[in-house]
């Protein structure tokens, strides 16, 4: 497989879709070497479900069958694709390339799960949209990468998104969980404010991810949670511990994860001219994975001593699978009998280049070691030309770089050069303060050099053969291996560690219950609190008698700070980490909706009101019982009356259902509610008048409380012109709200 070597998304994604709206979506992480199967009815037309699992996914490529209209000739998801994923690589396969039953065989062959464990007999027939998914993109993958994926060696998961808690993809927008919302809204980056810059302290590439996935789609199940929050339990109270783990996960190379998955795809036969373009690289690569999982395979030892007497049944479940596990060692030993034992796993790209080359033991292959006196000869001779040119040209600071593509070349500080560069230097560019070159001899040595280390890799690769089908057929371990790696990088690296940065009980452990309240007590805003160092902290206290909070107060006393508090606190909570406030107990969250910034949807062509309320009939259509909707200021966008019925009534509706709903507006006579439903409770913020000047508190309490005339205070201190301050000051002071309207309607009133 190909090196990305970034950080970049590694997902093929294939989606299709049937007349009653139903989706199956296949997402084939070529990183992992694991394949996420979901299937769902898409219930609104602007396709939530499938938006929120593209953006999850984040795919390198999408797969779609060809465009044909849904049943009720509304635009079907091939076209949602084009529109909204026009900057992602589309590709359009026949309808026939995505078979249910080839799928099904597809699963079966390459799962590492036996068929009964995956639960493929049941979900056959249940779920054949996304087997015919996984059909198209394993089929278009396989092609396209010239690969063969290993038997028994996929990790499957049917109905990925959906053991998960559910935020749709405006949601994640709204609580800034990955991109801060002004970030994405107007391109700058002002990425420190995004729940997932913050937790980003993980070491590992395949780390920041499942962090990522897991901020996206936190946890629903209680027991896993517990048991990562009993494993933060333990990291927390022994200091040993958790800067032995810190250490030790340093000692494995970074791409581990990534490299291990090289281990379940085979290359394809492929023809003689390809054969000899790719076969170098992919020699290469297969190598380098080698030298990696040796290192890797090194470092195992060492966790197992650190990981020796824990307590906390993760940690003890990671050291009985890994560290006890056998075949590792086997792995290894095997490893040990065609790697030289001196052989490491290297960055920079010359070392890694030798040690690649040097990685067979000496004496297996004679053609091998022909071709590294060949690379040694070539070596040495760049390095002495490099020695003649400073003599010769008397540039002492003249300096040899090698760069896998290009091979070696030279850098010399521009001030070291007076007047011209003499002219045997050529290829001359530019590059800060110094000057990058070359020269002919340096190419023709370069050639050959490269050459030679050409001939290594596909040596070397004739040599690891059999050992690569030793190890493919451990390959199960491998992916253990690599998932274990990650996990520990999000929890020591991540949670951990944040958490370790602050003062002793700021962030504490919550606590979980199926049926039970919603319960934060002293909550802070994971983000703002950083920024703020007097914020104040509030509670909140939800249950099934009393549903509902409607939160009021004047503008800028806090009410959506307080609100995306409360989200960003839950899903802290069910990935199974410590949470910002003095005590917390969770329901556990299948669905979070947000209504919250009112903002013109250009891309759907959509006014600020029919976003608004697109977003609403999308919440009212999906919420569940253990949904947690938070909506600020629903109804503002249109005229007060209509706006003011809408808000009662879709409060009205909540109320009816068990969800949790935290509900923030200015409109006063919402409160009116409490008298007619026990389970609303209105709250509000605490703001003083001073003066005419408002003194926000930021302190929730319970009722309400009546500001006059707040917005034209806070009119003012934006700069409102005085002149207009003054009259809209006049008007409000002269008329009642029914007066004003009756005046209006008779049309006499003047400005
Ligand atoms: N608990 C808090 N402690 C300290 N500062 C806070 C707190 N909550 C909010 N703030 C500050 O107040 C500012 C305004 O808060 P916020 O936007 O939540 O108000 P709002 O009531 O939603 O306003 P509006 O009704 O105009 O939307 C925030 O940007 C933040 O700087």
């Amino acid at each position: 497989m190909e090196d990305d070597g970034g950080e970049s998304s590694s997902f093929v994604v294939g989606i299709i879709e049937n007349r009653a709206k139903e989706v199956g979506l296949a997402a084939f992480d070529l990183r992992s070497a694991s394949l996420h199967l979901s299937q769902y009815i898409e219930t609104s037309s602007s396709y939530q479900n499938t938006k929120t699992l593209l953006h999850f996914y984040d795919p390198i490529v999408i797969i779609i069958p060809p465009n044909k209209l849904a049943s009720n000739s509304t635009a079907g998801v091939t076209e949602l694709v084009d529109r909204f994923y026009g900057s992602v690589k589309q590709v359009m396969l026949a309808r026939g390339c995505f078979d249910d039953t080839k799928g099904a065989i597809l699963i079966k062959n390459l799962a590492a799960k036996e068929p009964s464990a995956l639960g493929l007999d049941t979900y056959y027939k249940q779920y054949y949209l996304c087997l015919a998914a996984a059909a198209a993109t394993l089929k278009w993958t396989e092609a396209e990468k010239g690969v063969v994926v290993t038997n028994h060696s996929l990790s499957v998961t049917f109905n990925g998104s959906f053991d998960h808690m559910n935020i749709d993809s405006t949601s994640i927008q709204n609580l800034e969980i990955i991109e801060p919302f002004h970030s994405t809204l107007l391109g700058t980056s002002n990425k420190k404010r995004s729940l997932f810059h913050m937790l980003k302290t993980t070491k590992t590439i395949g780390g920041s991810r499942l962090l990522r996935a897991n901020l996206l789609q936190p946890l629903k199940d209680i027991e896993t949670i517990n048991a990562r929050l009993d494993c933060l339990d333990e990291l927390m109270s022994n200091e040993q511990l958790f800067f032995g783990l810190c250490q030790i996960l340093r000692k494995f190379p970074k791409e581990t994860d990534r490299v291990l998955c090289h281990f379940c795809f085979k290359a394809k036969k492929v023809t003689a001219e390809a054969l000899a373009v790719d076969r170098a690289k992919k020699s290469q690569v297969l190598v380098s994975s080698v030298i990696l999982l040796k290192t890797a395979l090194d470092a195992l030892p060492l966790l197992s001593k650190v990981l020796k007497d824990v307590k906390s049944s993760l940690l003890s479940n990671i050291y009985k699978s890994v560290c006890e596990n056998e075949k590792y060692d086997l792995i290894r030993k095997r490893i040990g009998e065609v790697i030289d034992e001196d052989v490491l796993h290297a960055r920079v790209p010359f070392v890694a280049c030798t040690q690649q080359c040097f990685a067979v033991k000496a004496g297996i292959d004679g053609l091998l070691d022909i071709s590294r006196r060949a690379f040694c000869e070539t070596s040495e001779a760049i390095h002495n030309l490099a020695n003649n040119y400073r003599e010769d040209f008397k540039l002492p600071n003249l300096k040899l770089t090698y760069k896998n593509r290009q091979g070696f070349h030279f850098v010399i500080p521009q001030k070291n050069i007076q007047g011209k560069l003499p002219s045997k230097f050529i290829q001359v560019v530019k590059h800060g303060n110094n000057i990058r070159c070359s020269s002919l001899e340096l190419a023709s040595l370069n050639a050959r050099n490269k050459s030679a280390a050409a001939e290594c890799y596909t040596r070397t690769e004739v040599c690891l053969e059999e050992l690569m089908d030793d190890i493919r057929e451990n390959v199960s371990v491998l992916t253990l291996l690599a998932e274990v790696l990650c996990l520990l990088d999000m929890i020591v690296n991540s949670f951990a560690h944040m958490i370790s940065t602050k003062p002793v009980d700021r962030y504490t452990r919550p606590e979980f219950t199926e049926n039970g309240p919603l319960a934060i007590d002293s909550g802070r805003h994971p983000i703002l609190e950083s920024i703020h160092n007097d914020f104040v902290a509030n509670n909140i206290f939800l249950t099934e008698a009393s549903n509902m909070a409607i939160v009021m107060g004047p503008n800028m006393s806090g009410k959506s700070t307080y609100l995306q508090q409360v989200c960003l606190i839950v899903i802290l909570a069910q990935v199974g980490c410590y949470v910002p406030a003095r005590f917390s107990t969770v329901r556990v969250v299948d669905r979070m909706f947000t209504r919250m910034g009112a903002v013109d949807n250009l891309e759907s062509n959509s006014s600020t009101f029919m976003t608004e309320m697109k977003e609403t009939a999308f919440i009212m259509q999906n919420v569940s019982q253990r949904s947690l909707i938070v909506m600020d200021e629903l109804g503002r966008a249109t005229s007060s009356s209509d706006g003011f019925a809408i808000a009662w009534s879709c409060c009205e509706h909540l109320l009816s259902l068990k969800t949790y709903t935290v509900f923030a507006t200015h409109m006063e006579n919402i409160s009116e509610l409490v008298t007619m439903y026990p389970n609303v409770k209105i709250l509000h913020f605490d703001v003083e008048l001073k003066n005419n000047h408002l003194d926000f508190k930021f302190q929730l309490k319970e009722g309400s409380k009546r500001i006059p005339h707040y917005g034209l205070l806070l009119a003012e201190v934006a700069g409102l012109p005085s002149s207009v301050v003054e009259t809209a000051r006049m008007i409000t002071s002269r008329i009642s709200e029914k007066v004003f309207t009756q005046l209006i309607k008779k049309r006499v009133l003047i400005f």
